[in-house]
């Protein structure tokens, strides 16, 4: 026998048992709930619970099917087979809190993929694990305290002015709502925040609004993206990114200049980037940023915060001009406050505004931008009553999207009712009824100030403009499928008149 032939029959082995090892491993994983007796659904052989391959909205949909289904079994959790990936669907709320509060340092990790040897940038607060998360966010934490976003109050104020004046120069009546929060989030975001130059309210296409786009940044294939959800070991030997090589660079040289230009010339105004530079140049190397780590995580404050809040200010406007009395409600009680403020905008103006708070609540409550928020277990674990256990290593999820939407604890979950919120009914509700920006140690980080640009948004478009629905306006509101975060299909519009 020749040397040819003995090595392509050893060759032919050698595949065949890795297709026999992963096959095995496949099987295993697949059957997973069944060997430990969790509840579940039967999976699928190639998709798990999924209906196909995409990790989007259909994913959203199952998730929260399931929760509805296994919720009414009174068991801490249930399992779901994500493609070939066991993951456990948790469906009471003592256990949610356990896992994101009571007991994080044992669910401290996201689940999410990172390439630490193709892409340094995928290492933000976002992905980061471990001590490794815990040192970075020691860091940056401080930049999102209530002293230091009164810091960057004015800027705010000032591109919600400007908002007022982009719709002032469209001269139309039905505008794209959606359009223009983006415009209007993205320059408070990167204009003011982050001091680069944007301007997207007066030129609407600009670059950052395309890579600050989901879809830009993660233009995959649905085979690249559940390789890296499912198997991870899989898409790293192939070198598999979440960041494009394009937007690294983008990043780069914007957010590089501005810190050149902060540690050179000094901006005048205050900004997030005076501050990462005063980290950066901290006495102690300890608390340091380096260079890499600013661009990576302004980067990363960019994506976070443009659409996520983008989207809640148009589904908020959406429903104030498809529900009038609501706006009226709410437009009142804005101008009463600013009167007693001598039509001055302050914080403490803002605090006031109740209803505005509700109104916000109720509209991340009917649209909440991440269905779910995942935790990877540190060690087993083992529930209360009744005792079921999560192995090390097991992914977990928290089905926010289906909680908000639960009939039994939002009765008529369907309907927009910001009176949910009202003093007193919130605080009889679970903790864990009302997470959409998640909870315990890993909650976001740019929670308040997400928060402050909306209602500084909404006040000042309130006050100078009546919005309703029109022959334009989609009814019910159409979702982006394709997204895995809860955001509009495209074009939302509405009538808009001045108030003057
Ligand atoms: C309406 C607006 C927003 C919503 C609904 C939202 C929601 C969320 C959620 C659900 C998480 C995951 C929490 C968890 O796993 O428990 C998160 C994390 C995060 N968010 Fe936000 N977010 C918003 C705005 C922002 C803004 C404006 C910024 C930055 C300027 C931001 C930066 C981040 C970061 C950096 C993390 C990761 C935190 C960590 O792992 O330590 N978010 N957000």
């Amino acid at each position: 026998m020749s040397n040819l032939v003995i090595y392509l029959g050893l060759l032919l082995f050698t595949m065949l048992l890795i297709i026999i090892i992963i096959l095995g491993k496949i099987h295993q994983r697949r059957n997973l709930w069944q060997r430990l007796g969790i509840p579940h659904d039967e999976p699928g052989y190639i998709f798990g619970n999924l209906n196909g391959l995409s990790l989007a909205r259909p994913f959203a949909n199952a998730i929260r099917r399931t929760y509805n289904k296994y919720k009414l079994h009174r068991i801490p959790f249930c399992g779901f087979v994500m493609l070939t990936k066991p993951i456990a669907i948790v469906t009471d709320l003592d256990l949610a809190q356990d896992i994101l509060v009571r007991d994080a340092d044992k669910f401290s990790d996201r689940d999410s993929y990172h390439n630490k040897v193709d892409d340094t940038f995928s290492e933000n607060l976002w992905n980061l694990e471990g001590e490794e998360w815990r040192e970075l966010h020691r860091k940056l934490a401080p930049l999102f305290t209530m002293e230091k976003i009164q810091k960057v109050f004015p800027n705010i104020v000032q591109e919600a002015d400007e908002l007022v004046d982009a719709l002032d120069e469209m001269d139309q009546e039905v505008v794209d709502i959606y359009d223009l929060c983006q415009r209007y989030i993205a320059d408070v975001i990167a204009d003011s925040l982050l001091a680069l130059e944007c301007h997207t309210l007066q030129k609407p296409i600009s670059e950052f609004r395309v890579y600050g786009n989901d879809h830009v940044t993660k233009p995959r294939s649905k085979v690249a993206v559940a390789l890296m959800e499912c198997q991870r070991f899989v898409a790293r030997a192939h070198h598999l990114t979440q960041t494009l090589e394009e937007v690294i660079d983008f990043f780069y040289s914007y957010i590089g200049a501005a810190v050149l230009e902060q540690e050179h010339n000094k901006y005048e105004r205050d900004n997030f980037i005076r501050q990462l530079v005063d980290i950066k140049n901290e006495k102690e190397e300890k608390n340091r940023l380096s260079f890499d780590e600013i661009v990576a995580n302004s980067a990363l404050f960019f994506t976070a915060g443009y659409d996520t809040c983008a989207s809640t200010m148009t589904f908020a406007l959406y429903e104030l001009g498809t529900k009038r009395h609501i706006q009226k409600k709410l437009r009142e009680e804005i101008m009463q406050v600013l009167e007693k403020y001598n039509d001055e905008l302050t914080l403490e103006a803002i605090d006031e505004m109740k209803y505005l708070d509700m109104v916000i609540s109720e509209t991340l409550r009917k649209y909440p931008i991440y269905p779910y928020v995942e935790r990877v277990a540190n060690c087993d674990y083992h529930t209360k009553e009744p005792d079921f256990k999560i192995l090390k290593g097991m992914t977990v999820l928290i089905p926010i999207e289906a909680i908000l939407r639960d009939h039994d604890i939002y009765p008529d979950s369907f309907k927009f009712q910001p009176e949910r919120f009202e003093a007193g009914k919130a605080t009889r509700r679970h903790p864990m009824a009302w997470i959409p920006f998640g909870d315990g140690p890993r909650s976001c980080i740019g929670m308040r100030l997400g928060q402050l640009m909306i209602r500084i948004g909404l006040i000042t478009l309130l006050t100078n403009y009546e919005f309703y629905g029109c022959h334009r306006t989609p009814v019910p509101m159409r979702i982006d499928k394709k997204s895995r975060l809860l955001r509009p299909e495209k074009d939302v519009y509405l009538r808009v008149l001045s108030l003057e």
